[in-house]
């Protein structure tokens, strides 16, 4: 399936990872696409990238034209405080629109109130979409149809594992995927210093690090065996990984992670307010 006409407002780290991972898999084509962004240099970016989107500087350019008027499909993708002024634009009319929101810890309520229909879907995905590696999860106003689903499916699905979930959750989802791969880079980073400490030349402990989380990952979901039974197999008796994983666990390492995640989820809490 191919997406239809398409209009982006915000064009930022999430906009490039997402509408970039899904014009590369092929779902959607540039010249469907419609991006706002207030400064030049992010519709320069855009411009060069995709030459054949339209990038405009708000709702309405210079000609009198509506970012909006051709477009079937709404994705909002700026900072979660700039929804409510981007809704109340006089110029913005989203009436007969499905509207997606990623922004994180806007409830679907507020959008819905904002653009005065119920035709809206709220998603929570992540950066790595970029590659095809995404993990997204998405909640739906009262009239969002069967075949919208399909499109936002169309759309998750293209860039990675897509799931669909009750809203309560979105916030424990931020927690985990939103907010996960910087998790997850640190690891790496850390991972590779270890290597770099332990004598190894940067570029190799970086692609050794990067290929175990790879790795690592993909043994949970391929075998669908426990984590941690998978990790029991890793320490040999009396091994090297053994005496790792106590230095892991007097650091309290997963601790620390729990606790990451909530702290993300308690902040998009934070957002809705
Ligand atoms: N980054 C991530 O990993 C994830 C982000 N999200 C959500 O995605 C949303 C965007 O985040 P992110 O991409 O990181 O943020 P960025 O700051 O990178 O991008 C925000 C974009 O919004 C644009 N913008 C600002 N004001 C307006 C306006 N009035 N009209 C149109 N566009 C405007 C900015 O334009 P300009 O560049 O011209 O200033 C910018 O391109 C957030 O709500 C966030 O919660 C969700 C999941 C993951
Ligand atoms: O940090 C943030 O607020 C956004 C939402 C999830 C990931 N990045």
């Amino acid at each position: 399936m191919k997406l239809p006409q398409l209009t982006v407002v915000g064009g930022g780290q999430m906009a490039r990872a997402l509408v970039g991972g899904m014009i590369q898999q092929g779902v959607l084509d540039a010249s469907k696409l419609t991006l706002i962004a207030p400064s030049s240099n992010t519709r320069q970016w855009w411009a060069e990238k995709y030459p054949d989107c339209r990038t405009m500087e708000g709702s309405t350019n210079e000609a009198g034209e509506s970012a909006y008027a051709s477009c079937e499909i709404v994705l909002l993708a700026v900072k979660p405080h700039i929804i409510a002024p981007v809704l109340s634009d006089p110029n913005v009319d989203l009436g007969g629109k499905l509207v997606i929101s990623i922004a994180a810890g806007v409830p679907l309520a507020t959008i819905t109130a904002g653009v005065g229909h119920s035709r809206v879907v709220r998603v929570m995905p992540n950066t790595p979409s970029l590659v095809g590696e995404g993990a997204a999860a998405y909640s739906t106003a009262e009239s969002v149809t069967g075949s919208d689903i399909e499109s936002v499916e169309t759309m998750l699905g293209s860039v990675g594992y897509a799931v669909q979930v009750s809203e309560n959750q979105l916030d424990a989802v931020t927690g985990v995927s939103g907010s996960g791969p910087a998790y997850i880079y640190l690891v790496i980073e850390a991972l590779a210093d270890g290597g770099v400490a332990a004598g190894l030349p940067r570029k190799t402990a970086l692609e050794l690090a990067a290929q175990t989380v790879r790795g690592a990952a993909t043994m949970v979901r391929d075998t669908g065996e426990h984590p941690g039974l998978l990790k029991d197999n890793v320490c040999s008796p009396g091994g090297t990984t053994i005496a790792a994983m106590r230095v892991l666990e007097q650091n309290a390492v997963r601790g620390a992670l729990i606790d990451a995640v909530n702290a993300s989820a308690a902040r998009s809490r934070e957002l809705a307010k």
